[in-house]
């Protein structure tokens, strides 16, 4: 939608015939953004060759699950002239890669060509032209800013940013805490134990995002806090209302089934509990979420062992114990 509004002609492929016809001929995409009217430069195909063939840039936001044979079937058509640009916020849970390593190692290209766009923005309120900020991240600089100028506009405001593994990271981590807050939410645990996973959940994502090799600073940007404010309280976030409805005491699979859209934090978790191993990394708020979400741990208890664990000193980020360490 915000493409379409800068003037540029989109095609979106699709998986239904019949999602595909009530995009092209009423202009509307009612199972997934109900309410919202489309602007007529958007059309709709099944056709994957006629959706991307030609095309100057090709957004890729398939489910993270889906990223690998989606990029499989657009690589025919990928020429390395096309800007690549991706906005799933997840990881491959087999191989725990991030996205745009899949897609590179599937279209056969330099990392570095990918651009990662992220940050607070529910799709529900972007296509109504709320004002909205996200950040563009490629380790080309001119990449970054290629998306930036297709993007921006009155209300679309697109930082750039280097970073492109910190990105990544923060968008895909920032699901997990969401579940959390929806499900402490769901518990009736109220704000201050909110404002704590929000706060020792960015905390766990930066910890395990400088770990892994990201700019910490990356972590208080949009893609960071600011997308794990607006996913941890938005009504419009998947993650959050999920969350929220296991803490009320709903089945993992009765919750799935009634969201019918993905919940891309319930992969994550299971993605996080293995990346924090591999890395030597605490990650404790991730660590109960996955015992809540696979291994039948009730959430009153992950809240009790959480507030229960060791002493520790607010410092311990990044693995420096201290204030004078940081500074030294
Ligand atoms: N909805 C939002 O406001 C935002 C979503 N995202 C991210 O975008 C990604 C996609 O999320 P949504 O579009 O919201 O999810 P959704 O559940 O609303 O839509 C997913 C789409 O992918 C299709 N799909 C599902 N499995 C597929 C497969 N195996 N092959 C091909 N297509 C498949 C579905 O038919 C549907 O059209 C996620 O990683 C999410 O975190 C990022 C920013 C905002
Ligand atoms: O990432 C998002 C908004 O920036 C979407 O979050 P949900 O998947 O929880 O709806």
């Amino acid at each position: 939608s915000v493409l379409a509004a800068n003037g540029l002609e989109v095609t979106m492929w699709t998986r239904g015939e019949e999602q595909a016809a009530e995009i092209n001929n009423q202009h509307r995409n009612s199972r997934f953004l109900p309410g919202a009217e489309l602007s007529p430069r958007i059309q709709a195909t099944t056709n994957m060759g006629e959706a991307v063939q030609g095309a100057s840039a090709v957004l890729i936001v398939a489910p993270s699950s889906a990223m690998r044979s989606v990029v499989n079937q657009l690589k025919s058509y990928y020429t390395p002239d096309m800007l690549i640009i991706h906005a799933t916020k997840g990881f491959e849970t087999e191989s725990l890669k991030r996205m745009s390593t899949v897609i590179s190692e599937e279209l056969e290209c330099e990392e570095g060509h990918i651009v990662v766009l992220s940050g607070p923005s529910h799709a529900e309120e972007v296509v109504k032209r709320c004002p909205t900020t996200v950040v563009v991240a490629s380790l080309d600089k001119a990449a970054a800013d290629a998306a930036q100028a297709l993007f921006m506009n009155a209300y679309f405001r697109v930082y750039t940013n280097r970073d492109m593994l910190g990105v990544e990271l923060a968008g895909a981590f920032k699901n997990i805490i969401a579940l959390g807050a929806g499900m402490s939410d769901g518990l009736d645990f109220g704000d201050n134990a909110k404002a704590a996973l929000l706060t020792r959940g960015l905390a766990e994502i930066t910890r395990i995002g400088v770990e892994m090799g990201a700019n910490p600073l990356t972590f208080s940007g949009l893609a960071g806090i600011g997308d794990l404010v607006v996913t941890a309280t938005s009504q419009h976030s998947r993650n959050w209302r999920a969350g929220s409805m296991l803490g009320q005491g709903q089945k993992l699979e009765d919750v799935l089934n009634s969201m019918g859209m993905v919940v891309e934090g319930i992969r994550t978790t299971k993605a996080a509990y293995f990346i924090s191993q591999k890395y030597g990394v605490q990650m404790p708020i991730a660590d109960q979420l996955y015992h809540v979400l696979f291994q039948d741990r009730e959430p009153r208890d992950a809240v009790e062992a959480l507030m229960g664990r060791d002493p520790k000193t607010e410092m311990e980020v990044m693995k420096l114990e201290t204030w004078e360490q940081w500074h030294s």
